[in-house]
């Protein structure tokens, strides 16, 4: 059994946790090792022995790797860094009144956290200043960081594999989210890591498309199955079979860009999806959506109406570097919170994009996130 996690305690050198025979092998974070290093060996877990467990509670911020993780942090806190001025400006005076809650407000939704997580989160907020007496407007702002990685922590999940032989994943999401990019970086981590990958090239119409896996493909000298035309779902249905035949521990399916709103694809999709079922029972076990962080509230009803068609198990969210505003995943964490309180699974999402670099494929913390929206 492997699981994505993000490490909990400083390890004394920067490679990968070496397993012990009690122990599921863990996948490492994705900062380290570089591309280069010896992958751990992939000894399946031991017999009769439990499941990996999905993290619940925020974990410490995890400790500098050597560079790696503080410079990847950097990058996130640059991306988010306009966020973060206008919100401490919220906090440069020196009274806790009305006028300093309604900066917040706008503060909070011009950040794209939509009006239902800035409602969740001054609410919460304006609980934790009367509880703690708090008196002084820095004050507040360290509570708002509480207050935000608290929402936020319901989308920290592990991207589990080992389960299933193979584990099939099936990638949806926009035209540009980073669906291949993010595909391609997972897939390195993965060969890297002795894991046997195999790639779906579900976009049968795109040259550009299949041509892009593919050079993931032989750059992590993972097989793929690619058809020119044709049907989508059927070069998934040959990946899963081959997948199978060739003991894969991954089949990871690329499928082309959409919109919601192309009820044609969107069913193409389903039919894909079913298509994976039939090749194997059960899969795909990971459905995940990708979306560009800087698509603001639109990304949240992308996760909405992605997840009504498929029913989403995670998500990656792309280019937290560039102007994205951060806030969305507020709302995304809100939505998933009520999806939770009515008895649904959570999406959590499994990593977070804040690059075009191989290490800018990163696990999801919220407390690292919540720290870096507010800089
Ligand atoms: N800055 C930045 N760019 C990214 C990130 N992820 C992907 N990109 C870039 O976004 C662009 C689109 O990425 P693709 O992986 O081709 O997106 P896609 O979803 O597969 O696109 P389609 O196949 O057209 O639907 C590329 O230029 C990527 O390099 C990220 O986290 N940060």
């Amino acid at each position: 059994m492997f699981s994505f996690f993000r490490r909990k305690a400083a390890p004394p050198t920067p490679e990968a946790p070496v397993s012990t025979p009690a122990s599921p092998p863990v996948i490492a974070p994705l900062t380290s090792p570089p591309v280069s290093s010896t992958p751990i060996a992939a000894a399946p877990p031991p017999p009769g022995s439990a499941p990996a467990t999905v993290p619940t509670a925020t974990p410490p911020a995890a400790p500098d790797d050597g560079g790696g993780r503080t410079s990847w942090l950097g990058r996130l806190r640059k991306g988010l860094q306009r966020t973060g001025a206008s919100i401490a400006q919220v906090f440069t005076g020196t009274q806790i009144d009305d006028a300093l809650y309604e900066e917040l407000e706008a503060a909070l939704l011009m950040a794209d956290a939509g009006v239902g997580a800035t409602q969740h989160l001054l609410n919460e907020l304006k609980r934790r200043v009367k509880d703690t007496r708090c008196s002084d407007p820095q004050g507040v702002k360290t509570l708002l960081g509480d207050v935000l990685a608290e929402l936020l922590t319901p989308l920290q999940g592990s991207l589990t594999l080992g389960r299933h032989q193979p584990t099939v994943i099936m990638i949806a999401g926009v035209n540009g989210a980073g669906k291949t990019t993010s595909i391609g970086k997972l897939t390195r981590h993965l060969a890297n890591l002795d894991c046997k990958v195999l790639l779906a090239a579900a976009d049968t119409f795109r040259a550009a498309a299949r041509e892009q896996l593919s050079v993931w493909a032989d750059r992590n000298r993972v097989e793929i199955v690619s058809q020119e035309g044709g049907d989508p779902a059927a070069v998934c249905f040959d990946a899963v079979s081959a997948g199978k035949a060739r003991g894969c521990d991954v089949v990871i399916a690329d499928t082309a860009g959409r919109l919601a709103t192309q009820l044609h694809l969107m069913e193409e999709l389903r039919k894909i999806q079913r298509s994976l079922g039939r090749a194997m029972e059960g899969a795909p076990h990971e459905v995940i959506l990708v979306v560009d962080g800087n698509t603001g509230q639109n990304a949240l009803a992308q996760v909405k109406a992605f997840d009504s068609t498929l029913g989403l198990t995670g998500l990656v969210v792309t280019k937290l570097d560039g102007t994205a505003k951060g806030g969305v995943l507020a709302a995304i964490a809100l939505w998933v919170r009520e999806r939770m309180a009515a008895g649904k699974p959570a999406v959590p999402v499994y990593f977070i994009g804040v690059g075009e670099k191989l290490e800018d494929l990163q696990t999801f913390d919220p407390r690292e996130f919540a720290q870096a929206l507010l800089n």
